[in-house]
């Protein structure tokens, strides 16, 4: 789908966020980018957003081909839903700024709210729902314009551990099913090892990649107790310690 190549990425503060990121993003991939607090990884997901831009290197998309309109979808740590508007209208936000009619968008805005369990919550505020089906309903309001690439900044880490958890077993699933392209930013070793099919692990600022892994767990939502996810993230435990400072 898209290659970075030597993306670098220095503030006006002289902060140098990212330098000499080179890596590529395969079509159906869910890459976790993983490192400590600091590391660029916001900066990097918003240069792939085309939020930002690199200063030195640049990003190749396949076909010379940069996402139009809808076809990225962007969920941050925080929900950021209209609180006026119940879960149907946040979700149709994406196509009414596209242009279409709310008749013409329900049956995608209402399967999409189903895709995420939250069939009959349409007409729920968001003050009327917990963190996670808040969640839910940012998530699907970043799928319903079927994005190629999904973007997700800490999405989970706000939830209690339980609602985390179901939350990652259906984003999961999701991406078993749909294989859209994810990218997602995370603290959480364990998170990244049961999610993600590539860790990219981020070394301190400023923000280079120190390691990737490729994930070899069984495809199934029972890789938590399988002895090879205990393996992984072992071995991802160790490759961020390689790479803090003492
Ligand atoms: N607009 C900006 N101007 C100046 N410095 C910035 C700006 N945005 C980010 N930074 C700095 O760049 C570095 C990387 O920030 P970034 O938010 O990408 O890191 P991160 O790995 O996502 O951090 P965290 O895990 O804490 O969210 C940090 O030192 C941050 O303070």
């Amino acid at each position: 789908m898209l290659r970075l190549n030597g993306v670098g990425r220095r503030f006006p503060n002289n902060v140098i966020a990212l330098d000499n990121i080179t890596t590529r993003i395969e079509p159906g991939a869910f890459i976790a980018l993983l490192g400590p607090s600091g590391c660029g990884k916001s900066t990097l997901l918003r240069i792939l957003a085309g939020l930002d831009t690199p200063d030195t290197g640049s990003l190749t998309w396949d076909d010379n081909t940069p996402p139009g309109p809808g076809d990225i979808g962007f969920v941050f740590q925080d929900a950021t839903l209209l609180p006026w508007a119940n879960a149907e209208a946040n979700v149709f936000l994406p196509l009414r700024l596209a242009g279409k009619s709310l008749e013409t968008a329900r049956p995608i805005v209402r399967d999409t709210l189903a895709q995420l369990g939250l069939a009959g919550f349409e007409h729920a505020k968001p003050t009327e729902l917990s963190g996670g089906m808040r969640m839910r309903v940012s998530i699907a309001r970043a799928l319903v314009s079927r994005p190629k690439l999904l973007l997700m900044d800490e999405p989970f880490a706000a939830l209690d551990e339980f609602t985390r958890h179901r939350l990652q077993d259906d984003l999961f699933a999701l991406w078993r099913e749909a294989r859209t392209t994810i990218v997602f930013v995370t603290h959480s070793i364990y998170e990244a090892a049961y999610l993600a099919s590539r860790i990219i692990v981020m070394s301190p600022r400023p923000g280079r990649i120190a390691a990737e892994l490729t994930c070899t767990l069984p495809d199934t939502n029972t890789r938590r107790t399988d002895p090879a996810y205990a393996a992984l993230t072992t071995q991802v435990t160790e490759t961020l310690r390689a790479v803090m400072p003492a």
